[in-house]
């Protein structure tokens, strides 16, 4: 062959003939993650057993995880390795999505360590980073390590200082270290300012993930495609058509064993100031001019910035706690009954707030946030009323005679679970719209998205 004939290699081929298969936008193929582990601080916890071990598995059952993944939990229970290996059964057994696959199982439990102590125990570290190392040289990971924080804001900076003090936050030249922190990310702007302070002092911006996971359940990604790529809704999506808006995130569960982080916290804490603002903001937000993470940050800072509590609070707001009772014919305790739980607490299991978007679209348009843990059954939605002004109703920018309406959620994480979500009128007038957590889509949330 001459060299005219000769296939194009290198940099030149590169530009001239771009590979689709290697572009990162391009979400279509499955993409496995390249050799790494995963670290879990404070992995016996209630995120750490209900939504992250099983969606680690998930992952594995769908081929994204690379061959020598290891997954290392850090807590303070005197646990062997082989301790940790049951937890992680009975979790993946209980909670997973996608069925046991005994082959997927056996190659997952090659990876798991277990490191005990507190995190504020140097020789704890130092252990960690040994077992870490170890995966590097028995495993495979390649000195990439991913550290989540699955604990509260009060111990943030430990675990930070923690990493730093034994060089784990520093990758090599071709390999990198990344933070995962979970919410709520301190309790007002003075101290979340001064947790971003204490994380960026030892790792750098892109290598911050801070996660609000009910941005990737596929019923609220679905919200943008609703309004933005849909010519239906959006003459109607204003004040002049909507009366109110109510986003309500209703739980059935109790506090089950959460009690060592929700105490002191609350709901308002818990799921107001993060999950239900996100949904305020898809909700209210004006077009992004892309949907390039700083297009949509930029849309949503505007209309956040734009929103206000509304007054008087002894009439707009509510707090409250579950009591002992009856539920699905199971006896429940009470909030301060629970296991761990202060006798004397004051934090609230219930919060509704009446907030108002101080713009053009949504002038004298409240909107009715509420949450609450044991409530009468587990529902998520947003539902926006049409009414007063003019007295038409949002509802009739479609056909009459309420026929339903299906969103389908773009790309179900796991395609056989595939459901239409009715927006049914009759559920709209019952003050909570169908756009939740329907069979299907619960739990398809950030963590079983597909690693980067
Ligand atoms: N639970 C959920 O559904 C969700 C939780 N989150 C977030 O995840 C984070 C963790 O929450 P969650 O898992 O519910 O918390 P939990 O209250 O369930 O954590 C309990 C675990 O923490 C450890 N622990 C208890 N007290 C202490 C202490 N003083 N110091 C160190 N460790 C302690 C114990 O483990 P051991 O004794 O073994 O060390 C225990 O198993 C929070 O930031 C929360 O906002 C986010 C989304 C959903
Ligand atoms: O962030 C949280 O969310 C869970 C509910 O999440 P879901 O995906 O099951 O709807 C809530 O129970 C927990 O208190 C809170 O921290």
């Amino acid at each position: 062959m001459s060299s005219s004939h000769a296939p194009t290699t290198g940099t030149r081929a590169h530009t001239a003939h771009p590979n689709p298969l290697r572009d990162r936008r391009d979400k279509r193929l499955p993409r496995t993650a390249g050799p790494s582990s995963l670290v879990i601080f404070r992995v016996t916890g209630d995120l750490a057993r209900k939504k992250l071990v099983p969606a680690v598995y998930d992952l594995a059952n769908r081929g994204l995880l690379p061959p020598g993944f290891s997954l290392v939990g850090f807590a303070r229970r005197d646990w062997s390795d082989e301790q940790f290996r049951d937890m992680m059964a009975e979790a993946v057994t209980a909670h997973a999505r996608t069925p046991f696959d005994e082959a997927v199982w056996d190659r997952l439990v090659g990876g798991l360590r277990f490191v005990s102590g507190s995190f504020d125990n140097p020789e704890a570290f130092r252990r960690l980073a040994g077992t870490v190392h170890e995966l590097d040289s028995e495993r495979g990971t390649g000195n990439n390590h991913a550290f989540y924080l699955s604990v509260p804001p009060s111990a943030f900076h430990s675990v930070i200082h923690g990493l730093s003090a034994v060089g784990l936050a520093e990758p090599g030249t071709d390999s990198w270290r990344r933070v995962v922190i979970e919410k709520p990310f301190g309790h007002d702007l003075a101290s979340a300012r001064e947790l971003n302070t204490v994380v960026n002092a030892v790792f750098g911006e892109e290598s911050v993930f801070r996660i609000d996971h009910y941005l990737g359940k596929e019923t609220v990604q679905n919200i943008l495609a609703l309004r933005f790529a849909n010519q239906m809704f959006e003459p109607v999506w204003n004040a002049n058509h909507v009366d109110h808006v109510q986003i309500t995130m209703a739980e059935d569960i109790g506090l089950d064993g959460q009690a060592g982080y929700y105490d002191g916290i609350g709901a308002a804490r818990d799921v107001i100031q993060n999950h239900l603002l996100q949904l305020l903001a898809l909700t209210a937000m004006e077009e992004p001019l892309t949907f390039a993470p700083h297009h949509l940050r930029a849309e949503k800072a505007e209309v956040l910035g734009a929103t206000q509590a509304i007054g008087p609070f002894d009439r707009t707001t509510a707090r409250g706690r579950y009591t002992g009772g009856w539920q699905g014919g199971r006896r429940v305790v009470g909030l301060l009954d629970e296991e761990g739980f202060a006798p004397d607490s004051r934090t609230e299991t219930y919060a509704a707030v009446t907030l108002a978007v101080r713009n053009r679209r949504w002038a004298r348009v409240p909107f009715y946030i509420r949450t609450g843990k044991r409530l009468g059954r587990r529902d998520s939605g947003r539902h926006d009323r049409g009414g007063a002004r003019p007295p038409v109703r949002a509802r009739r920018a479609v056909p009459p005679r309420r026929p339903r309406r299906y969103a389908h959620p773009t790309r179900p994480a796991v395609p056989d679970d595939r459901v239409a979500t009715p927006h049914d009128g009759a559920d709209a007038d019952r003050g909570v719209a169908a756009v939740g957590d329907r069979r299907g889509l619960r739990g398809c949330a950030a963590w079983h998205r597909r690693p980067h």
